[in-house]
């Protein structure tokens, strides 16, 4: 708590520095810290004894008649003399402060906050501003402790508050409209230790979130080895951060541990992928992912074109290698070769080819990833996919797929978490879906998942652009043919992927097209391993 709460109030002088040089003028910077009953708001405590210690103003609100416990008991009795405290009745007495502080409920908001709480803050900003202050500082800046009081951190969304009882039927649907009523807007974010699921997945995915070391060991924030060491146990999430502190070597123990590549293996041995490509002039998609599938790791890739297109794919390669793939019987004859170890079916391959081969294909049993075509194809009827699908397989929808396939679940995408409605994707279609985005969601039929954030600093929205898709399609499909196919780990597969696919696109910057992003891995790769 101690780490945590000198943490924020360092935050909050590292995010508005104009506050330091007025820290011993005749108008010194002024907080007021709302409290709550448990560790949230003893964080808050230390964050006013680190201000006031400073010469700040600083004010705390909490309700008097709570006695706390343990090291929030510690903190209060810390508070040196010259913080005023007073209970919430007094939220609209005094001046407006520079800074709220949010320190009510953190990790352990268990139900939805009641109005009272959330008028707190609305009475502490409304209060008349400081005579004799300069007007950039009649605005408050609101810094929440851990997350906004009434986030729930698991799910990325806020609790819904219950509306005040005395309202009538206008009002009410007034009230629930109104964003600003049900939860409190913070302008930056600390969190302790790790982020949270929550700081990603929706709300608070625009924030400024800063992220205070108190000391822990590990964490998948830091260190991306200890992501790929956590158990995969139903239910437990993972967050697929960026790798910090001592990079290559992290990198280097992850990519090991989802790739097993022999040393010694020869092409085959390192894995043979197969691309199914789309007919005339309908190629580059499943070129950039054959393309992609050999250069994250795949030992050889072989693009499957109908007849008609053939000479055109074959003008365009070299690396890779060529097939004619007239139908789905010669498909299944295929699987007779057992270093054939995963496929790709999706980019640019058009939804009657699909149709025909997707079946064929998740006959074989090999790792399969599914993307484009090879999923809107079952829009008529999902179920018909999901009746071939098998424990090997992966979904890589974008929302608009996403939509096609589950229409039920993402009608509720936007008020729902997409944590929740990708696991229950997962375990309909009883197969890995991967749901993309700038927060991409990965999630086992058991109900294990994966977040990846591509936002704040490691955001690139130029990852948007035609064929970024695919090309993650066949990185996916590199990895796994990478794997041994009795020990198949296509979640970790797929979380190792997303997470290159966006270092690459950083690393190439704007102005990216998704036939850089291949080309982008050996060197991402070599910096990683060095
Ligand atoms: N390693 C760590 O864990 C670290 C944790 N740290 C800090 O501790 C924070 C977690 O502290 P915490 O567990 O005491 O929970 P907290 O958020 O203060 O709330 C609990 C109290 O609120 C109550 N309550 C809940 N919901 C309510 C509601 N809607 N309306 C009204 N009451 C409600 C609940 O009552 P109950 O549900 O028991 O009736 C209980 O009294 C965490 O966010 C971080 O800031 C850091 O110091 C660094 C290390
Ligand atoms: N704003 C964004 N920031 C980072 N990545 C993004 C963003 N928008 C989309 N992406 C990523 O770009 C890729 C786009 O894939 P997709 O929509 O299938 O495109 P296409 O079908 O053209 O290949 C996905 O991997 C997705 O996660």
């Amino acid at each position: 708590m101690a780490r945590a709460g000198a943490g924020v109030a360092a935050a909050i002088l590292r995010n508005w520095p104009q506050f330091l040089e007025l820290e011993s003028s005749a108008e010194p910077p002024c907080a007021v810290i709302l409290c709550g009953p448990g560790n949230n708001g003893g964080d808050g405590y230390v964050v006013g004894q680190h201000l006031s210690a400073r010469g700040w103003r600083v004010e705390v609100l909490r309700e008097l008649n709570h006695s706390h416990e343990g090291a929030a008991a510690h903190a209060l009795a810390n508070l040196p003399a010259a913080v005023e405290q007073h209970g919430f009745a007094m939220a609209a007495t005094g001046h407006r402060p520079d800074i709220i502080v949010d320190a009510l409920f953190g990790i352990g908001c268990t139900r939805p906050l009641g109005t009272e709480y959330l008028a707190l803050f609305g009475a502490v900003a409304a209060r008349p501003p400081r005579p004799a202050t300069a007007r950039w500082r009649h605005i408050p800046k609101v810094v929440a402790v851990d997350c906004p009081s009434g986030f729930d951190l698991d799910r990325g969304v806020f609790l819904a508050p219950e509306p005040p009882r005395s309202l009538d039927q206008e009002a009410l649907t007034e009230w629930s409209t109104d964003e600003s009523r049900r939860h409190i807007a913070t302008d930056l974010c600390v969190t302790f230790h790790l982020p949270k699921p929550g700081h990603v997945l929706s709300a608070l995915s625009g924030q400024r979130l800063e992220i205070v070391d108190i000391g822990l060991p590990g964490g998948a924030g830091k260190d991306a080895a200890a992501l790929a060491d956590l158990p995969k146990q139903p239910h437990a999430l993972r967050l697929v951060d960026p790798v910090r502190g001592n990079r290559p070597k992290a990198f280097q123990r992850w990519f090991q541990s989802v790739t097993h590549l022999d040393k010694a293996a020869h092409k085959y041995q390192r894995g043979h992928a197969i691309v199914l490509s789309g007919g005339l002039g309908q190629g580059g998609a499943a070129r950039m992912a054959a393309r992609a599938a050999l250069r994250i790791g795949a030992g050889a890739v072989t693009i499957a074109a109908p007849q008609s297109a053939v000479p055109e794919t074959a003008a365009q390669i070299n690396a890779l290698m060529l097939r004619p793939l007239p139908d789905s019987y010669t498909l299944r004859g295929w699987m007779e070769d057992d270093r054939l170890r995963a496929l790709c079916l999706g980019p640019g391959l058009g939804h009657k080819r699909a149709q025909e081969m997707v079946p064929a294909a998740l006959w074989g049993k090999r790792a399969t990833v599914l993307d484009a075509d090879a999923l809107s194809c079952f829009g008529e009827d999902p179920q018909v996919l999901f009746n071939h699908l098998h424990e090997d397989c992966i979904l890589t929808p974008h929302e608009g797929e996403f939509r096609t396939l589950f229409p039920d679940l993402a009608a509720e995408l936007h008020q729902s978490d997409r944590l929740t409605l990708t696991r229950r994707a997962a375990e309909r279609a009883g197969a890995v879906v991967l749901l993309k985005g700038p927060v991409t969601v990965i999630a086992r039929p058991d109900g294990c998942a994966s977040v990846h954030p591509a936002l704040r600093e490691r955001a690139a929205p130029w990852l948007a652009t035609a064929g970024a898709g695919d090309v993650l399609a066949g990185m996916i499909t590199g990895l796994l043919a990478t794997q041994d196919p009795h020990h198949r780990d296509i979640l970790g597969a797929a979380e190792l992927a997303v997470w290159m696919h966006v270092e690459a696109a950083r690393q190439f910057g704007p102005g990216l097209l998704a036939e850089d992003l291949p080309d982008e891995l050996p060197a991402l790769m070599r910096a990683l391993f060095a």
